[in-house]
């Protein structure tokens, strides 16, 4: 019998299902992968912030990770907000025990601008979790924090991929290139060598969940046994559709329609811009 592919996030809540496990949960469904997850943190957000949020104990999060790889050994892994030190240094005891491809969203602040993370947090990311993962997905400003400088155009983007990657021993990183340049240019940094991701930008402030669903996703393509030059173009094409095909939902910033591209198939064709031998 063929072996369906399963893929775990280790994320917050969003109870109105645009953001963290939610979001990825319904991205590994329109993926074609077995969802699961484990949560981190309740929070109580909508698409107008963040109003609170309690961590789950150490134990229950251990006990949930383990319950999850006793029985079904996930072909990916993907980590969204994670809170404290500890978490993360649970996290990754547990994770290194295994051999399995991880995805890290170094989730920060959510588009609302409010933080999901201590931080003090980010240095143990670095040391402890980061060196585990096959990519780590930040965003223009999650990047300059684990680099320590801001960044202000493609070159620097590019120079803070590679930086990432030879800190901290992750395999690749992709800088999403956030509001540097007219188009969405992400940026990745593998093997010595870079890649950009380009995708016509749409003009909406309904992007609850882009950095969620874009990392979701990249994470049900690894698990599909793609490489990760084909999980980042492949998931390109899904997060463009995603925000394309807006639901305009909510009050603020509202999520992404995370069944675009079931409606859309290949209409919107990925431009690898460039390749940049290191
Ligand atoms: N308005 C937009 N139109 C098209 N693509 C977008 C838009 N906003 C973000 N993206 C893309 O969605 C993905 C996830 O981005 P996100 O995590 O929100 O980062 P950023 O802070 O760079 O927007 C990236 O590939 C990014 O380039
Ligand atoms: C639980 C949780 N995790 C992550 C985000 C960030 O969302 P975004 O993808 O918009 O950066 C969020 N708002 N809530």
């Amino acid at each position: 019998m063929k072996k369906v592919p399963s893929v775990l996030t280790i994320a917050g809540t969003d109870p109105t299902g645009g953001a963290g496990i939610h979001a990825d949960l319904k991205t590994f469904q329109e993926c074609t992968a077995y969802g699961m997850a484990v949560v981190t943190s309740v929070v109580a957000q909508n698409t107008e912030g963040v109003r609170n949020y309690v961590n789950v104990s150490l134990e229950m999060l251990e006990e949930q990770i383990e319950a999850v790889f006793d029985d079904i050994y996930p072909d990916a892994v993907k980590t969204g907000m994670i809170a404290t030190p500890e978490m993360i240094e649970k996290i990754a005891s547990l994770l290194e025990k295994e051999d399995v491809p991880l995805v890290v969203d170094p989730v920060m602040v959510a588009t609302s601008g409010d933080s999901l993370m201590e931080k003090e947090t980010v240095q143990l990311m670095k040391e402890r979790l980061l060196p585990l993962a096959t990519i780590a997905t930040p965003n223009i400003s999650e990047a300059e924090i684990l680099i320590g400088k801001s960044i202000r155009s493609l070159k620097e983007a590019e120079e803070a991929a590679q930086q990432i990657v030879e800190e901290t021993k992750v395999k690749a990183t992709i800088v999403k290139g956030g509001h540097l340049t007219e188009e969405a240019t992400d940026i990745l940094y593998t093997d010595g060598k870079w890649e950009r991701f380009s995708a016509p930008r749409t003009e909406t402030k309904h992007t609850h969940g882009t950095g969620c669903t874009f990392s979701a996703a990249i994470a049900a393509k690894l698990a599909r046994g793609r490489s990760i030059e084909e999980a980042v173009s492949e998931s390109k094409t899904f997060i463009t559709n995603a925000i394309a095909e807006t639901l305009a939902i909510g009050k603020g910033n509202g999520p992404v329609n995370h069944w675009a591209s079931r409606l859309k198939k290949s209409d919107i064709v990925v431009e690898n811009a460039r390749q940049l031998e290191g």
